[in-house]
């Protein structure tokens, strides 16, 4: 589904992430774990196009096909959704507008809205005096209206209270199971994501199928997402360094 071939980028000249291998089989829901500032958020800002986001060296492959020059909006297109940590205010842009842009014609949003408790800010400007809270909801709402093939997930749960966490976390599930409207592979196996985590709280709702190490811009291991949480819970990111060699 989504293949990261030697990938290198920059951030206005300094280089961010560093020769980056990682794939994301079809159906699989793979973790992507680090220390604050390894690089996680720019590895899925620059895989959805954001700009800023400078390709030095390598390539992304989505569905068999390179994306790395293509638009946010043809990524979109072709099936690659995100959840982003910190998207931007948009003044004088109603929720319900953007939700009406992004939805198929025949999209029940107002019924999602309603399960994520958003009814209330369809006809707020987007983001603009949101809590940290509404922000991850409303994204989470954007989201699964446009119902992508691919979901990246940038600290869905951080910000969220302990009641409406389980609501969030149910919701991911079912975006990621492939609820609703789907066909062949992709039905059987659910949804693709890429997802980032520190606490690993999503992962009491999301069947992860493996984890990678991100530090100082680099992939240092993979291995079982479960396991790896528990390691880094209990000994930090300390041996990451050390279990490079073990990198698949
Ligand atoms: N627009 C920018 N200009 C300059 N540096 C940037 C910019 N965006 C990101 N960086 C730098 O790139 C590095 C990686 O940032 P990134 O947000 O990807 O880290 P992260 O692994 O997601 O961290 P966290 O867990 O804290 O969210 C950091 O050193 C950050 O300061």
């Amino acid at each position: 589904m989504l293949e990261i071939q030697n990938l290198s980028v920059e951030i206005g000249g300094r280089r961010i992430l560093n020769g980056i291998n990682l794939n994301v089989e079809n159906g699989f829901k793979n973790v992507l774990f680090g220390p604050n500032g390894a690089g996680k958020s720019a590895l899925l800002m620059t895989l959805m196009g954001f700009s800023g986001y400078k390709v030095v060296e390598g390539k992304i492959i989505f569905k068999g096909e390179d994306i790395t020059n293509m638009s946010v909006y043809e990524r979109a297109q072709m099936g690659l959704g995100i959840m982003a940590q910190r998207p931007p205010n948009m003044s004088g842009v109603k929720l319900r507008s953007l939700l009406g842009v992004i939805s198929k014609s025949d999209s029940k949003y107002d019924e999602l809205a309603e399960t994520l408790d958003m009814v209330r800010f369809l006809d707020r400007d987007i983001n603009v005096g949101f809590s940290g809270g509404e922000i991850k909801r409303s994204e989470l709402l954007q989201l699964s209206v446009q119902n992508p093939d691919m979901v990246l997930l940038d600290e869905p749960e951080s910000g969220v209270d302990l009641v409406s966490i389980a609501q969030l976390g149910i919701t991911i599930k079912e975006l990621l199971g492939g609820k609703g409207k789907c066909a062949g592979e992709r039905c059987k196996h659910g949804k693709s994501a890429l997802i980032i985590t520190h606490t690993g709280q999503v992962l009491d709702y999301v069947e992860a199928d493996r984890g990678f190490i991100l530090c100082n811009g680099k992939v240092m291991c993979s291995g079982n997402p479960y396991e790896m949480l528990e390691d880094i819970k209990s000994q930090g990111y300390e041996e990451c360094i050390k279990c490079k060699m073990n990198y698949l």
